[in-house]
């Protein structure tokens, strides 16, 4: 029988005893591999809404009469979204059938996702991933199972992670409301590995104020206190950055340097937003990407924050004259550029969908690039890969990781000058005391380098910028134990010795904060440190002499050489 007649019933299915992949996994009537029902049943579940859409607009359940609901669900899931399509032999009757219709179908998942203002299927993917998991509720009832029996990848399941958006409502109020049924439990483990019945349990997050991690099964995209912007789904990790840059001085502007979708902005404008509307300051949200821009407008006026951001839909953040009389009270900026995305779960299949143009698009300027000239400030070209005790590393195949060893450290080598070139310009806002740098990459070029090429460049030293230590860090911040690779920061430090005394390696490291993906922490592949200096008065004039200074050959290069990059990142 097919995969596709044996997942149908568990879709139609009201039996709710036990969790879903009990009933897959101790199921006697299945041909089909288990695993590949429950993940065929909870990605296509994912979809649902949507793909219901589609299959109405198109009335293909009125052609083919053989066909269920569910089954045209899941065949239209795999025809349209699946990597190696439908699992039947191109003659199968199922296959032919929902086949002949897939021009209109992909028509139609086309206009359903620009309806709901998504500019590429990638965005909507990300979308519906945060809306939803491929991960089962529990692995407790499945004791008998192994993880990776349950989990094909050998992955601890990912948490629904829940920012309570404090410009709209409170913590107290959520779990007095939203919550009110659900069970208390003392970690993420815990919670990925309890299941009773139909229960519901969350965990209240020990590191960032008002962060909430459900069940994985979780489907929280429907209620209304998601379509009101009173909760915001966003995973753990993506809350560093905002938390650690910390709630600026009242009064004082932020920047947000590579804004959408705008997880980051709106929290940011919360933990600004505590300070009471009058006095907070503005939060500018720069996007250069304007169909992008649009996304972040819808979320920040979901959020309740318009009243604190002004987007700048199409804005280059580089091209912001720093000493513009317009930024002189931006006194804390959030850098979240594109990245290689390697730290996202998830991320392999969208990336193969996904990249191709955008590795075209890097691999042809990062050569052009090396034509022209060399930067003074080159992040390590090719270091070692240190083993971060990601769980599943050896098994994620990022491009990069598929690409070879050459395509991709000249691939992350364009991301790195790029990342570089974001901070080096971000230094020179002459009001600005604090700045985060975060990326969802496990590569320490990303990271690790970046921060610490940019600690050594002489605009850090001019500026008087430095490190922000993890003694000085906000408490959740500074309690969390992933730090960064001493060894990677050794690495630019020993390629540039004498060039800033003082930094410390082991100092840069324990500053960085990282997130592994796969673990039972439950978040992403992230990194994430900040740079701070004291409040000075620094004349326009200074400024502007010392921007034209140190390190022109990476800040005075071509803007349009960094095009091309924007849409490598990761949107949580
Ligand atoms: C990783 S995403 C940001 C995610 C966002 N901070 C959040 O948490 O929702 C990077 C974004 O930066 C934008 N971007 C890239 N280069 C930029 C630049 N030079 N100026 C402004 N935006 C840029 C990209 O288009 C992309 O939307």
């Amino acid at each position: 029988m097919s995969l596709y007649y044996e997942a149908a019933p568990f879709l139609d299915s009201s039996d709710q005893s036990g969790s879903l992949q009990s009933r897959i996994f101790n199921s006697e009537h299945l041909k089909s591999k288990p695993s590949q029902v429950f993940a065929l049943v909870v990605e296509a579940t994912k979809w649902s809404e949507i793909l219901s859409e589609v299959i109405q607009n198109t009335k293909v359940l009125q052609q083919e009469r053989k066909l269920s609901p569910s089954l045209a669900l899941l065949l239209v899931h795999d025809l349209l979204l699946a990597k190696k399509g439908i699992s039947a032999p191109v003659s199968h009757p199922l296959r032919v059938a929902i086949s002949k219709h897939k021009a209109r179908l992909t028509a139609e998942l086309t206009k359903a996702r620009l309806k709901r203002g998504f500019a590429s299927l990638t965005d909507l993917k990300t979308h519906i991933d945060e809306g939803s998991s491929s991960c089962a509720r529990s692995i407790k009832d499945c004791d008998s199972l192994a993880v990776e029996e349950v989990y094909p990848t050998g992955q601890w399941p990912h948490p629904r992670w829940v920012r309570v958006n404090t410009l709209r409502t409170s913590s107290k109020e959520q779990l007095d409301t939203t919550f009110a049924n659900y069970k208390h439990v003392g970690s993420i483990e815990e919670l990925l590995t309890t299941s009773k019945g139909t229960e519901k349990f969350l965990h209240l997050d020990k590191h960032v104020p008002g962060l909430i991690a459900c069940s994985p099964s979780e489907n929280l995209i429907h209620i209304a206190a998601y379509r009101q912007g009173l909760i915001i789904l966003q995973d753990k990790a993506s809350c560093f950055p905002a938390y650690l840059l910390g709630p600026p001085a009242t009064g004082r502007d932020c920047l947000d340097a590579c804004a959408a979708p705008g997880n980051k902005t709106t929290h940011m404008a919360a933990i600004k937003g505590t300070h009471g509307a009058a006095s907070t300051g503005r939060i500018y949200a720069c996007e250069k990407d304007k169909q992008r821009a649009q996304t972040l407008q819808s979320m920040v006026t979901l959020a309740g924050a318009d009243n604190i951001v002004v987007v700048k839909a199409g804005q280059d953040f580089l091209r912001l004259d720093p000493i513009d009389p317009q930024w002189n009270n931006v006194g804390s900026i959030l850098l979240d550029p594109s990245c290689s995305g390697s730290g996202i779960i998830g991320r392999d299949e969208e990336l193969a969908v996904t990249l191709p143009k955008i590795e075209d698009d890097i691999s042809s300027k990062s050569s052009r690039k090396r034509k022209r000239k060399t930067p003074n400030f080159q992040p390590t070209e090719k270091p070692n890969r240190p083993d971060f005790g990601v769980k599943t590393q050896g098994e994620e195949t990022t491009n990069i990781e598929n690409e070879t060893s050459q395509e991709s450290a000249t691939r992350l080598e364009a991301l790195s000058h790029f990342q570089l070139k974001l901070i080096l310009h971000a230094f020179r806002f002459p009001h600005a005391t604090r700045i985060a740098y975060s990326t969802c990459s496990i590569h320490p070029q990303e990271n690790e380098h970046v921060i610490t090429n940019a600690i050594v460049s002489p605009t850090a030293t001019k500026q008087g910028w430095r490190i922000l230590r993890r003694d000085e860090q906000v408490a959740g911040m500074a309690a969390w134990h992933i730090r960064g690779d001493q060894g990677a920061c050794e690495e630019v430090l020993s390629a540039s010795p004498g060039v800033r005394d003082g930094v410390d390696a082991e100092e840069v490291a324990s500053a960085c904060i990282r997130c592994e993906k796969g673990t039972k922490e439950g978040t992403q592949g992230f990194f994430v440190a900040a740079f701070v200096r004291e409040e000075r008065e620094t004349s326009s004039a200074a400024v502007s002499a010392q921007s034209t200074s140190g390190e022109a050959e990476i800040d005075g290069s071509d803007e349009d050489e960094w095009e091309g990059f924007s849409d490598s990142e990761g949107n949580f």
